[in-house]
C-alpha cells in the first residue's frame, strides 16, 4: 500500500525537546499568575480552570489552581486543560515575538517534499491545536501550517490510546497503512500499530544521545533524521 498521509509529532519529532522544555515551558509557568489574573472570567478561559478545580477536589481559589497548573508543568502532565491555557499563553509570547519555534533542519524540508509528492500531512501533539498553529506558524523555518491538513490534539484522546489513532484515520479518511506516523515515542507508536497505522520511530541524537536499537525500538522502523523515511 502506498503511503498517502504522514501524521507527525511534534516535541522530539520536528522539534527538539528542549526547545519545548526549556523555552515554551518555563514561559507559561511565569506567565501563569498574570494570565488567570487577567482572563480567567472570560469563558473559554474559566472552563479549563474549572476543570482543575474539579480534579484538584472542588471549589478552589485561582492561586490554588495557578499552583496546581504550575505543579503540571513540571511533571510534564500532558493533561488537556493545561494543553489549552499554556496555547493561550504563548500565543502572546509568539505575538509579542519573544522566541519563534525550532525545527530540526531537515523537518520543514522534507515536509514540503512530501506535500509536493502529493502526501497529506497532519499533526498529532499532546500540545493544543491552537498551540500547534502557532508553533508551526511562527517556527524557525518560516510560517509552515499551509503544508498541514489537520490538526489533533488529546481532545481525540490519549497519545498512547490506539483508540485516539482510530478515530484519527477515521477523520482522515484512509485506510490506516495508507498513513505513516512520526514520533519519538515508542508507546505512541505501539498505540498507533495497534489502529493499524504505519510507524517511524525517530530517535534524534540532541534528544537521546543514547540510540534506541534492538528491543528498545519495539519493531518500528527507526530513523536519526527526516532524510531517513521512506514513503
Ligand atoms: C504544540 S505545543 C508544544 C508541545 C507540547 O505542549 C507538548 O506537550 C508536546 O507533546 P508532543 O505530543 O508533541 O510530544
Ligand atoms: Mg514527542
Amino acid at each position: 500500500m502506498p503511503i498517502r498521509a504522514i501524521l507527525t509529532d511534534i516535541e522530539g519529532t520536528t522539534s527538539s525537546i528542549s526547545f519545548v522544555k526549556d523555552v515554551l515551558f518555563p514561559y507559561a509557568r511565569r506567565a501563569l499568575p498574570g494570565f488567570v489574573a487577567a482572563r480567567g472570567k472570560e469563558p473559554n478561559v474559566r472552563k479549563w480552570l474549572d476543570v482543575v478545580a474539579v480534579e484538584n477536589g472542588g471549589a478552589c481559589q485561582d492561586s490554588v489552581i495557578v499552583e496546581v497548573l504550575q505543579g503540571w508543568i513540571d511533571e510534564d502532565r500532558k493533561h488537556t486543560a493545561l494543553k489549552a491555557l499554556q496555547g493561550m499563553i504563548w500565543a502572546d509570547g509568539y505575538k509579542s515575538a519573544d522566541f519563534t519555534s525550532h525545527m530540526y533542519p531537515d523537518a520543514a524540508p522534507a515536509l514540503q517534499r512530501w506535500k509536493d509528492a502529493g502526501l497529506r500531512l497532519y499533526v498529532y501533539s499532546s500540545g493544543s491545536v491552537p498551540a500547534q498553529r502557532l508553533l508551526f506558524g511562527h517556527s524557525d523555518a518560516g510560517d509552515l501550517t499551509d503544508l498541514f491538513s489537520g490538526f489533533f490534539d488529546t481532545e481525540v484522546g490519549g497519545k498512547r490510546e490506539a483508540a485516539s489513532y482510530q478515530r484519527i484515520r477515521e477523520s482522515i479518511g484512509l485506510p490506516g497503512e495508507e498513513i505513516l506516523f512520526l514520533s519519538d515515542v515508542v508507546e505512541e507508536l505501539d498505540a498507533a500499530r495497534e489502529a493499524g497505522l504505519g510507524t517511524v520511530l525517530v530517535d534524534r541524537r540532541e534528544d537521546y544521545p543514547q540510540p534506541r536499537e534492538g528491543e528498545a525500538t519495539h519493531g518500528h522502523v527507526r530513523v536519526v533524521s527526516f532524510d531517513q523515511i521512506e514513503t
